[in-house]
């Protein structure tokens, strides 16, 4: 007999109060938000609203001063291996090795994250045939372009599957053919479960892929709700009022 109470989402990410400090400033102040499988949320906020030291946090390469991070319901920060295993980390600069060719920039994050052998392997060619990435597997990346780079970083952050895909400006210098393909593959990984959280500055992609939009403004968290793809105007009211005025109070009165 099927069931007819729709089963509830499962929560892959939970923030409980999260703040930080850098350099005399809060960067990031008592932030809560829950994320579920397969939601994509857009995180936005002007220059130095504390979105890359949130990202930075959820991926474990930042503490927290105070506050809680659950990942898959389990303590992340008591657990730190946890980002390892159940996050992907695009972060704004993509770092990478010039020395390294793409496919052993591949196999050490594979094996950062527990893949071996033939799982490796199996993982890597999937990666690179998803990202058409074949006719650079072979080329250092010190003589990558800048977008071909970012396709190795995000190609790093898909490898392992896992279950939080956490993107800090993903389209940056990705030329229109690509920005269309991260979309596609965005709405792939979605569909598949993962959670993803995606930081930009564009605000069509927010409107063109995501399902939630977030707002952060001087560390803290000014809007939290649903994006209308067919209503692009009001996402741009709500953002350029923050913006503005560190509220949205246009979004109240929509
Ligand atoms: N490496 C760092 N050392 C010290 N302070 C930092 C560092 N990185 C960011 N900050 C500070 O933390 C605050 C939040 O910056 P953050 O980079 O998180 O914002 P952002 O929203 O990602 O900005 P942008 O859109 O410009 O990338 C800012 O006051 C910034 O000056």
């Amino acid at each position: 007999m099927t069931s007819i109470i729709p089963a509830s989402p499962k929560t892959v990410l939970q923030l409980d109060g999260l703040s930080r400090r850098r350099a005399g400033r809060q960067a990031v102040q008592d932030l809560s938000l829950t994320l579920h499988a397969g939601q994509v949320m857009g995180l936005l906020g002007v220059n130095g609203a504390g979105k890359s030291t949130t990202l930075s946090m959820i991926a474990g390469a930042l503490r927290p001063d105070t506050g809680g991070i659950r990942l898959n319901g389990e303590d992340f920060l008591e657990h730190p291996g946890l980002a390892r295993k159940h996050i992907g980390w695009l972060p704004e600069r993509a770092p990478v090795w010039a020395e390294l060719s793409v496919n052993e920039h591949l196999d050490a994050h594979g094996r950062l994250r527990g893949l071996h052998g033939a799982a490796l392997r199996a993982a890597r060619t999937a990666i690179i045939e998803r990202l058409e990435l074949q006719p650079l597997a072979r080329r250092l990346a010190g003589v990558l372009s800048q977008g071909q780079r970012q396709r190795l970083g995000l190609a790093c952050a898909l490898l392992h599957h896992p279950a939080l895909l956490v993107l800090d400006e993903p389209a940056n210098a990705l030329d229109p053919v690509q920005v269309a393909a991260l979309r596609t593959l965005i709405r792939e990984q979605s569909a598949a479960g993962t959670a993803v959280i995606l930081s930009t500055h564009l605000l069509a992609e927010v409107t063109a892929v995501c399902d939630r939009v977030a707002i952060l403004h001087e560390g803290g968290l000014r809007h939290d709700g649903p994006v209308h793809s067919d209503d692009h105007a009001a996402l741009e009211r709500t953002f350029f009022e923050i913006a503005m005025n560190g509220n949205n109070s246009a979004a109240r009165a929509a």
